[in-house]
């Protein structure tokens, strides 16, 4: 993977202040400012006429119903097709593009949890749906199945899998101008752009210059990593493992969103929620009860925290997919396993301060307090 996306850009007349290059040891590419820039200075601005539009106001479209909408644009608009090849040429092949479209059935029971399992299931029946054109997928959708668009004989089961993963993890939801309705657009070299909760940079569209744009929200100097958080609910590592196939270490760790009473649906996005204040002392989670539950997750696991960094630490994994995925389980476990430490304490302390209370008032009892029983007074 090179910066042709940079290049290309730049020869279609953006604007470029980024530079793409390998961020971190594990070899992410991303992209980190090519000068020192001023809070509100622009950093990159890619015209629309660069990007592309693939379908206005289409909300809940899954990621391969887009991605037959980008084949089908493909083959009625040839000349589109050979116009995005170079930002094609940009991106990922399959065998780095990976999200949970693009799991195979053998990384299933690496997760070690059913229902992380039975949602992967969902979305990988919804790939095999929209490409044979099952009764399932929505019928309102003009296009939902390959066998519905001509040319397509060529694309393979994991070729629309591949665009799937695509669409979800590289496509962006801009607001028109002058309107509300998003539009799924892919945007290169904004698109290079990794998530970091310590957001840098603004994105939005500029009327004046027809152009997406990049605008630093601090200042940034020159070979610092640009990042925008993607959306928050990727701190939980669940939801950052299946959408965008990375996870984090943070100190310290958040719970897993699956892990969390209640809002354990992987789908049903909660509002943000706050471990420490959920967690921490007076917490409404801070109860012998959750350090039950959250106890009864963690030990139902088939290998611990301890085994999982142990094959980390392994000849045995080489396959990096199955990696991410037992680092993940690892990190899950140990979000655990410190949550629980953190609540025993939090109720040893409050147990303590409960005693030294009572003892304390224990002496209130005896205190000459009564005028019968207090100092005679002189
Ligand atoms: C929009 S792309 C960003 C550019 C991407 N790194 C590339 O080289 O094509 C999103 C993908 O980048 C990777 N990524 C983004 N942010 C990351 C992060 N903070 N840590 C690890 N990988 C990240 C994930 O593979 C994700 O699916």
């Amino acid at each position: 993977m090179g910066d042709r996306s940079a290049s290309w850009t730049f020869v279609a007349c953006g604007q470029v202040g980024l530079e793409v290059v390998t961020v971190n040891e594990d070899g992410l590419r991303g992209t980190v400012a090519a000068r020192d820039v001023e809070e509100g200075e622009i950093l990159a601005a890619v015209p629309y006429n660069c990007s592309f539009e693939l379908l206005p106001g289409k909300w809940g479209l899954t990621g391969p119903e887009l991605a037959i909408h980008l084949l089908r644009r493909r083959f009625e608009d040839p000349t589109w097709w050979s116009h995005m090849q170079p930002y094609a040429a940009s991106l990922p092949d399959k065998s780095q593009m990976y999200n949970r479209h693009m799991l195979l059935p053998a990384h299933l029971s690496l997760l070690q949890d059913a229902r992380l399992e039975a949602s992967v299931r969902a979305v990988l029946q919804n790939v095999d749906d929209v490409y044979t054109g099952a009764d399932s997928v929505e019928s309102s959708n003009r296009y939902t199945s390959l066998a519905h668009l001509p040319g397509s004989a060529t694309v393979t089961r994991d070729g629309l899998a591949y665009l799937a993963a695509l669409m979800d993890s590289y496509s962006f939801n801009f607001p028109n101008d002058g309107d509300d309705i998003l539009r799924v657009q892919l945007v290169p070299l904004l698109d290079l752009i990794n998530h970091g909760d310590d957001t840098n940079i603004a994105l939005s569209r500029d009327q004046g210059s027809s152009s997406y744009v990049a605008t630093a929200l601090r200042p940034i100097k020159r070979g610092e990593e640009v990042v925008y958080q993607y959306s928050w609910i990727l701190e939980r590592n669940d939801k950052a493992l299946l959408q965008y196939f990375f996870v984090q270490e943070r100190n310290p760790p958040l719970l897993c969103l699956l892990d969390l009473p209640e809002h354990g649906s992987f789908w049903d996005t909660p509002g943000r929620l706050d471990d420490d204040a959920l967690y921490g002392p007076g917490g409404p989670l801070c109860t012998e009860g959750e350090v039950e539950r959250l106890n009864n997750i963690l030990v139902s696991f088939p290998t611990t925290e301890d085994d999982d960094a142990a094959l980390l630490g392994s000849e045995n994994l080489t396959d990096w997919r199955e990696r991410v995925i037992v680092k993940f389980r690892m990190l899950r476990k140990r979000a655990l396993r410190l949550t629980i430490q953190g609540v025993q304490l939090a109720l040893a302390q409050a147990r303590q301060c409960l005693a030294v209370t009572d003892s304390g008032a224990d002496k209130d009892v005896h205190k000459p307090t009564s005028p019968d029983t207090g100092p005679i007074e002189a």
